[in-house]
Parts: structure tokens; C-alpha cells; sequence
């Protein structure tokens, strides 16, 4: 399933201070990703991540991401922060994601000898997803590298919404959007000063990037 002709949605991922959350906001993101994977750089804790939540304005939706936490873990996010979606970018199977009574994503790594699955076998695989992210990550990697895949191999065959990651940055949203035309796109590194640092110049030039792909849209 591709967007709807009208809106790319925008993710920014890996915020690490209110002060990146307030500028989303007012740039007008869809979604604000907490990153809670252990090894990442721009992990929080879920008390970080609540007090950070303060500074979101309404109809900004709160991602939270995992990757290979335990159930503990992922209970106590979802406590503090209430995400209103989560991600998960480990082995965790459809039973494991959907325990926690929130929609997620499942992130999919197409770097390395990532994915080569089509859409049906991952409906079949994560049939109560909300939708699949694409990661440029290998299996087993982290994610938040700031490289990007060959878009040409993302699957065939979905029928559920599908997000784009992997190395965007407001040099290659735009051509990004245009070549695949997901429903949502997401970004960290691509908008970073530094890990988990945001740069408000970069931010909103992703967003025009983003708006003026929709624009274009045959
Ligand atoms: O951001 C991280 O540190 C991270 C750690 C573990 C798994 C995923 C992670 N980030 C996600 O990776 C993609 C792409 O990021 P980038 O734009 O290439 O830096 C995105 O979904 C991040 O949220």
C-alpha cells in the first residue's frame, strides 16, 4: 500500500532534548521517535522520554523503538511514555510486538544480506503489524547509521503502509518520496549535528524536501 496523494507522513527519530521536540512541533512532523535499544547512542531512559513528552504539542504522535528489549522493558515504556506506536527493529516475532496493546511497526533491514522476503511473506510473518519500516541496517545490526539501501529492493506485493529509513537526509528526501512514494519517511542522523544532537537547520529543510515531493506528485 502506497501514501495517499496528498501527505508524506515525517518521522523524526533519536531526540535527545525538548528543545529538538518543541522545533518538530512547530515544523509540523507527524511523529517524534524515543529510542530505547540498548546499544544506541541516542537511548533513553523511559523517565527522560516522559519528561521529554512534555514538550509536544498536540496531534504529534510519540514513537517509541526497541530493539531486542524484553518484555519488562517495552511494559515500562509503554507505562511511562505512552507511545502511541512502537518500533521494533530486533528478532521480536508478531506475538512479541503486538503483546502491549499499542499498534507497531516492524522494521525490516535491507542492508547486508537483509531482507529478500515480498509483501505477502511478511504479512504472513507479522500479521498484526501496522505497517513495515525499511532499514538499511543488516540483520542483527543497529540501525540510526545514516546509510541508505537500494531502494529498488524494497518488496513487492504490500498491502500495508511502509516507511522509509535508512540515510535520508534533506539532500535525498526529495528524489527519495518521488522514487518510492511510501507513506511515511524517517530520519535521524540525516538532521544530526551529532548522535542524538538535532540541527534545526537541517530539520526544516528536510520537512520543505518532504512538502515539495508532495507538491510534484504526478
Ligand atoms: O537511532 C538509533 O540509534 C537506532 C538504534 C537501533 C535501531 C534503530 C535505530 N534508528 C533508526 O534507524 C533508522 C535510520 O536511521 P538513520 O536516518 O539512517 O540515522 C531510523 O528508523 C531510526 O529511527
Amino acid at each position: 500500500m502506497n501514501r495517499t496523494p496528498f501527505r508524506t507522513r515525517i518521522k523524526f527519530c533519536g531526540l535527545t532534548r525538548a528543545g529538538d521536540v518543541r522545533l518538530a512541533s512547530e515544523l509540523g512532523v507527524d511523529a517524534v521517535g524515543f529510542v530505547f535499544a540498548e546499544k544506541s547512542p541516542r537511548r533513553l531512559k523511559a523517565e527522560e522520554a516522559r519528561a521529554m513528552r512534555q514538550a509536544l504539542a498536540p496531534l504529534v504522535d510519540v514513537v517509541a523503538l526497541f530493539m531486542d528489549n524484553s518484555q519488562d522493558e517495552v511494559r515500562e515504556v509503554v507505562r511511562q511514555v505512552r507511545p502511541s506506536l512502537l518500533q521494533f527493529h530486533g528478532d521480536e516475532d508478531d506475538a512479541f510486538c503486538r503483546g502491549f496493546g499499542v499498534q507497531y511497526l516492524k522494521a525490516v533491514p535491507m542492508g547486508g544480506n537483509g531482507s529478500r522476503e515480498d509483501g505477502i511473506a511478511l504479512h504472513r510473518r507479522y500479521p498484526s503489524a501496522a505497517g513495515f519500516l525499511f532499514d538499511s541496517h543488516g540483520g542483527g545490526e543497529s540501525g540510526g547509521s545514516g546509510r541508505t539501501f537500494d531502494w529498488g529492493r524494497l518488496p513487492a506485493g504490500l498491502q500495508k503502509p511502509f516507511v522509509l529509513a535508512g540515510g535520508l537526509t534533506p539532500d535525498n528526501v526529495f528524489q527519495a518520496v518521488r522514487d518510492t512514494m511510501p507513506w511515511g519517511v524517517d530520519v535521524s542522523s540525516g538532521i544530526e549535528a551529532a548522535p542524538g544532537v538535532k540541527d534545526g537547520d537541517r530539520m526544516r529543510r528536510f520537512v520543505e524536501e518532504v512538502r515539495r515531493a508532495d507538491c510534484n506528485a504526478d
